[in-house]
């Protein structure tokens, strides 16, 4: 019984951490910095407009480039890279096996990172009531008396029968 209420109140713990962390680190952020070179986020829909051959930017593996410049020097045609445009290319650029060589030049054309949106906005109050420490041990002992009422009940009514 001990047990069983130590893993539900670490599993709420874990839960809290999770809601904090996937908060701090993956929503809302519009820039990252280190040694004054700051990254640029950029979500689905600021990249969708970018779709045509004088504006042409790509997602490949969670990173935005702006390849307008290189749509004419591509090995592969500038027609695959249209097709693309505005979007996710990470499968089409992994099915052609692209050389190290061309993995290297996406480099150059690095304009920042995807953002992560959230699907679903998170009820403030739920998150607020599962990251409080007090509303945990709350929570946490009143599914202890519960369950060991209902665990005498059960006993009693075993014994009497
Ligand atoms: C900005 C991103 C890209 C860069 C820098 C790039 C670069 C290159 C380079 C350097 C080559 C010559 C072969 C090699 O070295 O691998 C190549 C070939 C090719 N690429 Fe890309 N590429 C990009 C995106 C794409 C995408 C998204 C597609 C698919 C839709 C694509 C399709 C092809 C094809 C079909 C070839 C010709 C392969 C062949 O003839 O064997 N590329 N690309």
């Amino acid at each position: 019984m001990h047990t069983i209420l130590i893993l539900y109140s670490c599993n709420l713990k874990l839960k809290c951490f999770e809601l904090l962390f996937v908060k701090n680190t993956l929503f809302l952020k519009e820039k990252r910095c280190s040694n004054r070179n700051c990254v640029k986020y950029y979500t689905l829909e600021d990249i969708r407009v970018h779709n045509m051959s004088n504006d042409t930017w790509l997602i490949i593996h969670d990173k935005v480039y702006d390849i307008t410049s290189f749509l004419e020097e591509h090995p592969g045609g500038e027609e695959v890279l249209l097709e693309q445009a505005g979007a996710d290319a990470s499968e089409s650029f992994e099915d052609v096996g692209h050389s190290t060589d061309a993995r290297e030049m996406l480099e150059q054309y690095f304009i920042g990172d995807l953002r992560f949106e959230k699907k679903k906005k998170l009820n403030p109050y739920i998150s607020s009531l599962f990251c409080s420490s007090w509303s945990i041990w709350l929570i946490s002992a009143v599914a202890a008396v519960v369950v060991g009422v209902g665990y005498r009940y059960f006993i009693f009514e075993h014994r009497s029968s």
